[in-house]
């Protein structure tokens, strides 16, 4: 494996993590940088053949002589008992929980006066109650007796979002579950931290916002002091350093990885839902990569 990551090999070898939405984007940088840090990682997601073949792409990558193995179990996290059911198949293959990362999540876009109950509820099921049942599990199961580290992975929305008020509410909350859950699982040797990435290329985060294209995710680069997107990997090696013994004295804070975007309060003039820029003709994803510096591998 080419190494890529700043740590030192070996670095996790025999740590044992889970991350959820660890099979695309941000989630998948997160798992291939702790795998070539010699870490067994357990992916988990909705969509059981995306998984597999994130997984059989990533184990290609493993050199024979690490312990690192990367394992896909599908689970839906708004669902409790699929929650259980993951934790209670990772003790029984590793049999033990090192770190959780609370990558999964996401969310559409919706003038608030548009979003049905259902909508709102999914988005809400997804991105806070979903985290809370990860933590909950993976703590009463392990970590209560055996200590941890847990990430989630928010958005930086605290100035308020247009079209994103479910999951801007959502990650809020996720924010200040971090701090609680930081102060009463202390004694027990959990830190819980937070990460809240800027704007991060990823096919699928681009994806799920194709109705406007690049333009959105370009409308965020001039209120960027860096002038460009960020990239997965540069989410992963923070999460890769909360999780290590260099922060071992940090517990409860939010990183914000978003290179001081959210330093401008002008960002958050950003316009309407309604006035949004829709994806012109003929522009693609690969319009985005000009932004892109360094480039992303995913
Ligand atoms: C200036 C800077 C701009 C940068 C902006 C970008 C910054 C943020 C980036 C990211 O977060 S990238 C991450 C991208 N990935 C995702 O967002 C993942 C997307 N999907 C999901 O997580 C889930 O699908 C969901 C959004 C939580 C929805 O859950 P579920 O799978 O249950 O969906 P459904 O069953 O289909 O729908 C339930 C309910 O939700 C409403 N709804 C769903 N989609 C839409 C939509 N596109 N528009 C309006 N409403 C929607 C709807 O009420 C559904 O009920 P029914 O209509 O089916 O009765
Ligand atoms: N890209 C960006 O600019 C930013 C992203 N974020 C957040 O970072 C995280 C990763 O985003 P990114 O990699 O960009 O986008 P992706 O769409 O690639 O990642 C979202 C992941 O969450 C999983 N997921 C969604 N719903 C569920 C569920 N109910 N149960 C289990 N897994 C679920 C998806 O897999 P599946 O569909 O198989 O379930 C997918 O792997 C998300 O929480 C996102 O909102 C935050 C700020 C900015």
């Amino acid at each position: 494996m080419a190494a890529s990551s700043v740590f030192r090999p070996g670095l996790f070898n025999h740590k044992v993590a889970i991350v959820t939405g660890g099979g695309t984007g941000i989630g998948k940088a997160i798992s291939a940088e702790l795998l070539e840090l010699g870490c067994s990682v357990v992916i988990s997601s909705r969509k059981a053949e995306r998984l597999e073949t994130a997984a059989e792409e990533m184990r290609q990558k493993i050199p024979q002589s690490s312990p690192a193995s990367v394992t896909p179990l599908p689970c839906n996290i708004r669902n409790e008992e699929e929650v259980k059911a993951l934790v209670s198949s990772v003790l029984k293959q590793f049999g033990r929980i090192d770190f959780l990362v609370n990558n999964g999540g996401g969310q559409f876009s919706s003038p608030a006066e548009l979003m049905s109950s259902k909508g709102w509820k999914a988005v809400i099921d997804t991105n806070l109650t979903g985290t809370f049942h990860c933590c909950k599990e993976v703590y009463t199961a392990w970590m209560k007796q055996n200590g941890g580290v847990i990430v989630n992975i928010i958005a930086d929305m605290w100035k308020g979002f247009p079209g994103m008020a479910h999951t801007g509410a959502a990650r809020a909350a996720v924010d200040n579950l971090t701090k609680s859950l930081a102060i009463e699982w202390a004694h027990s040797g959990v830190r819980v931290n937070a990460v809240a990435p800027g704007t991060i290329f990823s096919k699928t985060a681009m994806q799920n916002y194709k109705e406007y294209g690049p333009q959105l995710f370009k409308m965020s680069v001039p209120f960027t002091p860096a002038k460009r997107l960020g990239v997965p990997e540069e989410i992963s090696s923070t999460v890769c350093f909360l999780l290590s013994a260099a922060a071992s004295y940090i517990s409860g804070a939010t990183l914000k990885v978003d290179a001081g975007q959210s330093l401008y309060h002008s960002m958050w003039e950003i316009p309407n839902h309604s006035a949004w820029p829709t994806a012109p003709e003929g522009e693609n994803l690969e319009a985005l990569k000009e932004l892109l510096n360094p480039p992303s591998k995913l």
